[in-house]
């Protein structure tokens, strides 16, 4: 099973950026951790970040059929990228979206996500253990769907 984690703009400024929010932890910190649950789980992950909305098309687009299955967390694209979730849906990937923050309690424009209908489930407000709950209930997800009819015909709507 193959599952990538996807982060939107400014995640790569963890550990520095509204420290308060977002807690201390880094970037690095986070990606060492999934790669160690990777390994005891038995999933290849794949990491990806990008301030540019293009950029997280095109690796979406290159993965297409690679990908199982997706956690992102779209950050400052999750009102507006259109064309991320359009990537996403092409083939239907399902994916999990995650929020490091609160973005209920913080209100306003964080709040909102063009992401949220879509998504299998969501993992919000946990700080850096969104990333790996949203990672679990990706793969449970993916399980179930191949117990039931092939996950691949399932996303093309061969079944
Ligand atoms: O960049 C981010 C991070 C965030 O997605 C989070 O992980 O809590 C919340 C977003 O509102 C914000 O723009």
């Amino acid at each position: 099973m193959k599952i990538a984690i996807v982060n939107g703009p400014n995640m790569n400024l963890l550990g520095l950026r509204e420290t308060g929010i977002y807690g201390t932890v880094t970037w690095k910190q986070i990606e060492d951790r999934l790669n160690k649950l990777a390994g005891e789980w038995q999933v290849d992950v794949l990491f990806f970040q990008s301030n540019h909305e293009g950029e997280i098309v095109d690796f979406i687009q290159q993965q297409l059929h690679a990908l199982d299955g997706v956690v992102i967390n779209p950050a400052g694209f999750s009102k507006t990228g259109y064309s991320i979730l359009d990537a996403l849906t092409a083939v239907g990937i399902p994916y999990v979206e995650v929020h490091m923050s609160n973005i209920f309690e913080r209100g306003g424009w964080h709040a909102e996500s063009i992401f949220f209908a879509n998504a299998v489930g969501h993992v919000i407000g946990l700080k850096a253990n969104v990333y790996e709950l949203g990672l679990r209930g990706i793969m449970q997800h993916v399980k179930e769907q191949r117990t039931s009819i092939s996950g691949k015909e399932w996303r093309t709507g061969a079944h």
